[in-house]
């Protein structure tokens, strides 16, 4: 068995991802597109490792049983993979975005609920870590890098989900709190968390200018968790409504400026959308993986089904649309670790690792036959568990306004 503990000891006396950190500061090459640095590499073979050795064998109980891999994420947390993009002195990894969407690809090519644990988590900490004070990176922030403590993004309600700036739930002055009033849903983590990123209304007259985002602790009064929804797929991922009845919130859990909450949440996204289509860029890669291994061992017809031109030619498709994901993936990681503008690339990539996820684990079961419609192979798990990253973080319909509203910008329309 793998082992963590082995590994980050041979290795380095911290974590192996801080030791890549290290080399990352000390400036020794810089990831390009075609092909990746050494840093990198030695981060992939990592993530790749760890996830063959203790995330693939659970993935098909954590989804059958609805589990959380409780073990398996604080080991993922010990390796630095919940506050990836962190600085150190706050007790992150201070690693970059790319390093964040290769380590994200291979913990899901393995299990994808771990995926988007880890996507969460790292949105949870990043919006802590681009708009919190001092004393609430010290409360909220730092607690949550080791994979002990989790957090929560909550923007979406019943009444909305791609339209962001409708949020009804309340949040009123009153003394030295805001009173928070209202409902969330679909909050991955939910069940788990501790810590919670949360929109509300701070004046609603002033629509989307009167978003604003607050942290909140589980065990505030009047902070209920609501049931876990029962999905399609990433099932060992809790999802859950939220409710808020007259909760007090001290005026200083406000993250950054009042009515900045809407500006926040897009540009949380922007760089949550990059997880995605990493997440979306490992479970088509799964299923890439097992077909063509299925394809060279099933015999049909006195020879391997790999020998047919109609198998070849799904092959061909998935491998072409995987990696031309990878690459628009790793350019939108690339460009924000550039500090340049990326909403159009990430929604790109986004947008085409999650329709190369639901295709690749479409045809994947198409390979197998009968095999792929039965749980002893993972090819229906894939098809389910890609499903939802066409759905969460914009659905695809919201990342093709986003690129063609790019588009036209571009061409000063
Ligand atoms: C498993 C899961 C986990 C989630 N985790 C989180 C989380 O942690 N935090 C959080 O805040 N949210 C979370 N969500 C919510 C998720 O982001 C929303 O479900 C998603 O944004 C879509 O919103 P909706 O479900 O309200 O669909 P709707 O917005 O009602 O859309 C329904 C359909 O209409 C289309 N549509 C809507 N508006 C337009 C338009 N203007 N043009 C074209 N088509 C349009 C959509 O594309 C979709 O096909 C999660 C959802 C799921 C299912």
């Amino acid at each position: 068995m793998f082992s963590v503990t082995r590994i980050s000891n041979k290795l380095c006396p911290n974590t192996i991802l801080k030791r890549i950190s290290n080399n990352l500061q000390d400036g020794k090459s810089i990831a390009s597109l075609a092909s990746l640095s050494e840093t990198h590499q030695l981060l992939y073979k990592t993530c790749k490792d760890f996830a063959e050795g203790e995330l693939k064998p659970i993935a098909a109980k954590t989804d059958r049983e609805k589990i959380y891999p409780k073990k398996q994420i604080e080991e993922m947390g010990e390796l630095g993979l919940m506050a990836v993009c962190i600085p150190e002195n706050v007790g992150g990894t201070g690693l970059d975005y790319l390093s964040y969407a290769i380590a994200t690809e291979q913990i899901s090519r393995c299990c994808a609920s771990a995926g988007t644990i880890m996507a969460v988590q790292n949105i949870y900490v990043n919006a802590l870590n681009n708009f919190g004070n001092d004393k609430q990176k010290e409360e909220f922030l730092r607690p949550f890098t080791d994979g002990k403590q989790i957090g929560s993004f909550s923007l979406s309600e019943p009444g909305l989900g791609s339209d962001a700036s409708a949020v009804a739930t309340k949040a009123t002055k009153k003394g030295s709190n805001y009173i928070i009033n209202g409902t969330k849903s679909w909050t991955t983590n939910g069940f788990e968390s501790k810590g919670l990123v949360l929109f509300a209304s701070t004046d609603k007259s002033k629509k989307h200018k009167g978003i604003s985002c607050f942290l909140l602790k589980k065990d505030f009064p009047g902070f209920f968790v609501g049931k876990k929804e029962d999905k399609l797929g990433i099932r060992g991922s809790s999802t859950c409504s939220l409710v808020f009845e007259d909760c007090p919130v001290p005026e200083e859990n406000v993250l950054g400026q009042l009515g900045k909450g809407f500006n926040y949440a897009m540009i949380t996204l922007d760089g949550g959308r990059i997880g995605i289509a990493a997440q979306a860029c490992g479970i088509a890669q799964a299923s890439l993986e097992l077909a063509v291994d299925y394809a060279s061992k099933r015999v049909s017809f006195g020879a391997p089904i790999a020998k047919l031109q109609s198998i070849q030619n799904k092959i061909a498709e998935m491998a072409l649309r995987v990696e031309s994901a990878r690459l628009l993936t790793w350019r939108a990681a690339y460009l924000k670790d550039s500090n340049t503008s990326h909403t159009k690339e990430a929604a790109m990539a986004k947008l085409a690792a999650s329709e190369a996820a639901t295709f690749n684990a479409h045809q994947c079961i198409q390979v197998l036959g009968g095999m792929g419609y039965v749980s002893d192979m993972p090819a229906e798990r894939y098809y389910r568990d890609a499903r939802i990253t066409e759905i969460y973080e914009g659905t695809s319909e919201i990342q093709r306004i986003v690129i063609a509203a790019n588009v036209f910008k571009e061409h000063g329309v």
